[in-house]
């Protein structure tokens, strides 16, 4: 599905990784680990096309992801570290927002669902500032129970998370995995799929040049 090949970022006067080639096939989860600031957030955002890489080639399904631009948007879930919800409104309205930003129309009962799923039945339509940080996070992954696109790219989703919370997300991600789907995560913890193929990567700090 995703083919990444001779990949570089720089950031700043700091070469983060050089040469960086890997295939991500269809029902398999590429762990990436590393040391803080060992580029492991520049490389998910450059996987997404938030950021461009300073050479080399990411494909989706046999295209460059920067030709196929928005058709790609469409096919990435990206979860980064500052949850991408917005404090002045509800949990409700977020996943609304999210869901019309990703181009994927959901129907408000399937929110009022996800988030009962995740824990927040009775907390939609409190505007998420009220809400504690575990809270937050678990309205930012209900997006994930909604979410119809075949690749996750999740930065530390777990962090925040309690024990019930993290379980919810492992199942919800191993589940993705089985189903044929695509996932790219960073986590300090181990993940345990039913079905699919773990890959590591770990990021090696290139020394500053
Ligand atoms: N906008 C930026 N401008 C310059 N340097 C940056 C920028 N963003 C990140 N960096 C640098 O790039 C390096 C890698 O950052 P990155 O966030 O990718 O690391 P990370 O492996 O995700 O770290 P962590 O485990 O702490 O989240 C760091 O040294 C950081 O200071």
């Amino acid at each position: 599905m995703l083919e990444v090949e001779d990949l570089a970022c720089r950031r700043g006067d700091r070469t983060l990784f050089t040469a960086l080639s890997f295939g991500l096939p269809a029902s398999t989860l590429l762990h990436v680990r590393g040391r803080n600031g060992s580029g492991k957030t520049t490389l998910l955002r450059a996987l997404c096309g938030l950021l461009r890489p300073d050479a080399g080639t990411i494909r989706w399904r046999g295209e460059a992801i920067t030709a196929l631009a928005d058709d790609y948007n469409r096919e990435v879930l990206y979860f980064g570290h500052l949850n991408g919800i917005k404090a002045d409104l509800t949990g409700q309205e977020n996943l609304r927002v999210a869901a019309t930003l990703d181009q994927d129309p959901i129907s408000d009962a399937a929110i009022t669902d996800a988030l009962a799923q995740i824990g927040l039945a009775g907390f939609e339509d409190l505007p998420t500032r009220m809400l504690s940080q575990g809270q937050k996070k678990r309205v930012a992954l209900a997006r994930l129970i909604l979410s119809k696109a075949p690749l996750w790219i999740l930065d530390e989703p777990f962090t925040a998370l309690d024990t019930d919370a993290v379980a919810l997300l492992e199942r919800r991600i191993a589940g993705h995995v089985a189903a044929g789907g695509a996932v790219v995560l960073t986590t300090h913890q181990e993940v345990q799929l039913t079905q699919g193929e773990i890959q590591r990567l770990t990021l090696e700090s290139a020394p500053s040049q």
